[in-house]
């Protein structure tokens, strides 16, 4: 797996400027990509990226998407005077010519394309390419909307062309919809071209019928074209989220592209003049942190808009940060999204129903109560399970645990500097551990022995478990005091140990505890006080438990459809975790036969988001020798990107 994350940023590109007064376009200004690029500098993020340099776009690169005419009419305005610049302009709907446009215009498509090929070759695994003009909304024979060459239609060709890729999704979450884009590849269903913008029932810019939910693509491409309209401005981070959870990530793991690009606008952020929406610069390190999850993390982000300077710069900040493989910061506000958005949610899962599996069936009516926060958290009497009847398909890559470990290193390690491994007693694991992981010391039998007479008695029946259960208080231990973010410990009964480990975390101080219990979880502790939040991923229906307030159980049949886990993890568990907001998370495995490897290794990943990613993964070893041997990831670098923890925040 390739890793480094790429940056892009070559300062001629602040040269093309506005030389007469247009209100409609002065807000695109060449400091934009400066400002941006200097915050990246004061949070030293542009020391930890790998330096690419811009180069410019080939005109051949250019006629990959746009008519000869169009590149001409670009190249004849280099020459041209104030005057002939403003009239050439006056062609096209809110575009500009400065006599350095062309050069820019073309290093805008370089840098892109440079990007691509730095993620292709593997020398990166990730990046993010700093650029203007922005392309999203020109079209092969067009400028548009600040935009003269269409920097990422022109990459999905080229990565066509040149690596052979046959599904690459684009995801634009640009205020603007990219009517470019959309025009550009609506017909071919290799590019999932996915957008939401501001549209208020077209009234907002550009105005257009096609921009609605219910343009889905044509011929061919029917079904690759997703629009999602914002039909109110002050979206928030859950509306977002939502859209995320419930529209673009189960069609996205559906599609499996070879490689993302995103059309990363900012002005979908809060503060800016043109969205008017409301969402924080941290959800951009949500949204960039799901996507990392596809492709193999190939990921290419190239800005488009943002005109707030600190809300540009924040958020453009958070996504290289996460980028980068930082833990993910806490999401603040309301968790429960607006009655607008989940309209606008319905309207294009409905028009989407006839191409995609996971929307097949899915029954849509639960996301009429999407809009009541109080729908997740209240006392489970409705027996989720039975609205969301997913089910699992019996993936028989459950290999063994420790490979299943070696997934999860992967997925949980942040790309701190690798430090040498320690290796203590664990048989059977020294194959697995990288060179990132540290087994750690257990803590005394004695000690043990103390903790679990003075407070965990009723838990703990017979001593086989004690000294596993005295790996995983080390861990949790660490994990509060932020010495790691997550850790991961083997364990001979995974339900006795998560008991416990929600006990024990709970009496530490966390507030807000949410377990997920993959298999039968047999004890289930009380969660009435809303300290814990259990959702039990299991294969029956859990007896007469399901009355108890914040415990759902999911239960999975074995013969499903590989990408209803998705669904049920995308639709169901991320936003009932989202809106609950832990300090921690426990995930739990017990024995099971159907919940593939990979499956729980994605709701791992996905699942980082939460809780500052502090994870506590307990695993029934079934496989691995019965030592207990805590693993430990050890997260030198500064674990915790904002506020000191502060549990009392109830
Ligand atoms: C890259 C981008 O998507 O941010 N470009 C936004 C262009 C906004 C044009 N507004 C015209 C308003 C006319 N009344
Ligand atoms: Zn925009």
């Amino acid at each position: 797996m390739a890793s480094g994350t790429a940056l892009i940023y070559d300062e001629e590109m602040t040269t093309h400027k506005l030389l007469w007064s247009d209100p409609i376009c002065d807000i695109e200004v060449p400091e934009r990509l400066s400002s941006s690029y200097e915050q990246l500098r004061s949070y030293h993020l542009v020391e930890r990226c790998v330096h690419v340099p811009a180069r410019e776009g080939s005109e051949e690169e250019i006629l990959l998407v746009h008519s000869l005419e169009h590149l001409e009419v670009a190249k004849s305005t280099q020459t041209m005077n104030e005057e002939e610049l403003k009239r050439v302009s006056e062609n096209y709907d809110a575009f500009f010519f400065h006599p350095s446009t062309y050069r820019c215009a073309r290093l805008a498509v370089g840098a892109t394309l440079q990007l691509v090929d730095a993620v292709m070759s593997g020398k990166v695994r990730n990046g993010m390419a700093l650029v203007r003009p922005p392309g999203h909304h020109s079209q092969r024979n067009a400028a548009n909307g600040f935009c003269l060459f269409n920097n990422v239609a022109i990459a999905a060709e080229y990565a066509k062309l040149k690596y052979g890729l046959q599904r690459i999704l684009i995801v634009d979450w640009d205020v603007h919809h990219g009517q470019g884009t959309q025009y550009i590849f609506e017909e071919d269903p290799s590019v999932l071209y996915f957008s939401w913008h501001r549209y208020e029932h077209q009234e907002f810019w550009p105005s257009l019928k096609e921009s609605d939910y219910d343009a889905v693509g044509l011929g061919k491409g029917k079904g690759f074209n997703i629009n999602l309209p914002w039909n109110k401005v002050g979206m928030g981070n859950s509306d977002y989220l939502a859209a995320f959870f419930h529209v673009l990530l189960p069609t996205a793991f559906e599609f499996d592209p070879e490689l993302v690009i995103v059309s990363s606008g900012y002005d979908s952020g809060i503060g800016d003049p043109e969205g008017q929406m409301n969402a924080t610069p941290e959800v951009f390190a949500h949204l960039t942190h799901f996507l990392m999850q596809l492709a193999n993390g190939k990921l290419c982000v190239i800005l488009e808009g943002g005109y707030h300077l600190k809300s540009l710069g924040e958020s453009v900040c958070m996504t290289v940060k996460t980028l980068l493989g930082d833990p993910v910061p806490q999401v603040s506000g309301e968790m429960a999204p607006c009655l607008s958005a989940v309209e606008s949610i319905q309207n294009v899962r409905a028009a989407h129903k006839p191409y995609w599996k996971w929307l097949a069936y899915e029954d849509t009516s639960f996301l009429q109560n999407l809009s009541t926060k109080s729908h997740f958290l209240k006392t489970a009497n409705s027996n989720p399970s039975t609205e969301h009847e997913s089910k699992i398909t019996n993936n028989n890559d459950t290999v063994k645990v420790d490979r299943f470990l070696e997934l999860h290193m992967k997925n949980i390690l942040f790309p701190v500097p690798p430090i040498k491994t320690a290796t203590t007693g664990c048989e059977g694991s020294e194959h697995f551990l990288s060179e990132h992981v540290q087994l750690v010391k257990e803590m005394d039998k004695t000690e043990v022995e103390a903790l679990v007479s003075g407070f965990y008695a009723d838990l703990v029946k017979d001593n086989k478990t004690l000294l596993s259960l005295g790996s995983m208080f080390v861990i949790l231990d660490k994990i509060l005091k932020k010495e790691v973010c997550n850790g991961i410990a083997t364990s001979p009964t995974a339900a006795l140990s998560a008991a416990v480990a929600l006990r024990h975390s709970v009496r530490l101080g966390f507030q807000r505890v949410l377990c997920v219990f993959v298999g039968d979880m047999q004890m289930i502790p009380n969660t009435e006080d809303g300290k814990m939040l259990i959702i039990n991923i299991c294969e029956k229906e859990q007896s007469g438990k399901t009355s108890c307030k914040h415990y759902f159980s999911l239960n999975w049949k074995e013969d499903a459809e590989g990408n209803d886990f998705f669904s049920a993890v995308l639709g169901f568990i991320l936003p009932v975790a989202y809106s609950y907001q832990p300090n921690l998370t426990v995930i739990a495995v017990g024995p099971n036969r159907n919940l593939g490897i990979s499956g729980i290794s994605l709701l791992v990943a996905l699942i980082q988001g939460l809780a500052e990613s502090r994870i506590f993964a307990v695993i029934e070893c079934c496989t691995l020798s019965h030592t207990t041997s805590s693993l430990q990831i050890i997260n030198q670098k500064g674990t915790y990107p904002s506020s000191e923890l502060d549990w009392d925040n109830t």
